[in-house]
């Protein structure tokens, strides 16, 4: 487990990271999100003991990183593999040069070299490509082969900064299956900073949002994207969700009220609606619709409008709480405003 106790880092009297506090369960695979400048580099480098904390400590099972001397700080660094947006490749040597680079700081003899990196180069998809140098390879390729740089020594984690940031949306999505191989099958512990909320919903357990330095949400990957709470977790869900109501339909809500209905975990392929109409009288008028998947759940999201608001109404609401559909009214100076004027 990777515990951060209360860290606070300032760059020239600029508090960059304040009062982070987080836990990190062993096994998982953790995002950090955030938008550009919000500290997120910062945090996954004070996790590597690449930048020291001004104050705070960091735990990795166990272990206070910042109470160790230098040497058994360089010792713990084995233990964490990192790769990066940018690959950092050396592009005069071979793929096989490149992940036994780390073997031969470790003095690890030839024979033993030559059987890791293969085992680990086949491991990431890359067994035919050893004597080529990366240039000559793609994106996802080379992020292949950082990879393999960053588990050739047995790391219990695995920290990946915005790595799949500089990869089309085809091999990001090759690049994540990859890192949940690592997880399932090497056990790693993984995290994962981006600002892609993409890669959260795909592969994330759970999920930190940092804005200004401060960790403003922390949960579930399920519960964010169902009931994210701070506005800019919000922005976050709607990048990929995009529950945008068309503004057309905001012209006609002058009678009507807004709700926002949440279908989680069993009632997405239910007929609730019609179920409630037929019971009810009770129509609804769907503005806006999402179904997907989140962590292995199917997650339905509508915005609907009732015209009504006689008792009809309300027991049309009542009877979807029994279904376990959450319910959130969207008041009327929460949206555009302009389109009702
Ligand atoms: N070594 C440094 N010296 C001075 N300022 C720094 C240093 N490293 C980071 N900063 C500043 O700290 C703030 C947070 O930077 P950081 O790179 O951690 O954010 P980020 O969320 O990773 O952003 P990005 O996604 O753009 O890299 C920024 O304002 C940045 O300019």
């Amino acid at each position: 487990m990777i515990k951060i106790e209360n860290i606070y880092k300032s760059f020239d009297h600029k508090n960059v990271l304040t009062n982070i506090s987080l836990e990190i369960p062993k096994g998982s695979i953790y995002g950090i999100i955030g938008y550009s400048g919000a500290g997120k580099s910062t945090l996954i480098r004070i996790i590597n003991a690449l930048e020291r904390p001004d104050s705070g400590k960091v735990f990795i099972n166990n272990t206070e990183l910042y109470s160790l001397d230098k040497k058994k700080i360089q010792n713990e660094k084995k233990r964490i593999g990192m790769i990066f947006q940018h690959f950092y490749l050396l592009n005069s040597k071979t793929v096989f040069d490149n992940v036994a680079i780390a073997l031969k700081i470790n003095k690890t003899d030839k024979k033993e070299t030559e059987k890791r990196v293969m085992e680990i180069l086949r491991f990431v998809g890359l067994e035919n490509y050893k004597n080529s140098y990366p240039e000559q390879l793609s994106g996802g390729q080379k992020q292949r082969i950082g990879i393999a740089r960053a588990l050739v020594n047995n790391p219990k984690i695995l920290l990946c900064d915005e790595a799949t940031s500089a990869l089309d949306p085809e091999t990001t999505k090759q690049i994540l299956e990859l890192l949940q191989k690592i997880n399932r099958e090497l056990g790693l512990t993984i995290v994962l900073i981006t600002h892609q909320m993409e890669v959260i919903k795909n592969i994330c357990d759970r999920v930190a949002v940092l804005e200004n330095g401060s960790i403003i949400e922390e949960n579930d990957v399920f519960n964010i994207f169902a009931f994210p709470k701070k506005t800019t977790t919000q922005k976050f869900v709607e990048s990929i969700l995009h529950q945008d109501i068309p503004d057309s339909a905001y012209k006609h809500l002058i009678n009507g009220r807004l709700y926002k209905l949440t279908f989680s975990k069993g009632h997405v392929d239910e007929p609730v609606l019609s179920n409630i109409t037929a019971e009810t009288g009770v129509n609804f008028s769907i503005l806006q619709g999402v179904v997907t998947e989140i962590q292995e759940h199917f997650f339905g999201q509508l915005i609907v409008k009732l015209t009504s608001a006689d008792k009809r109404t309300d027991t049309a609401l009542e009877k979807l709480k029994t279904y376990g559909v959450e319910i959130q009214e969207i008041k009327k100076e929460e949206i555009h405003y302009e389109c009702f004027t």
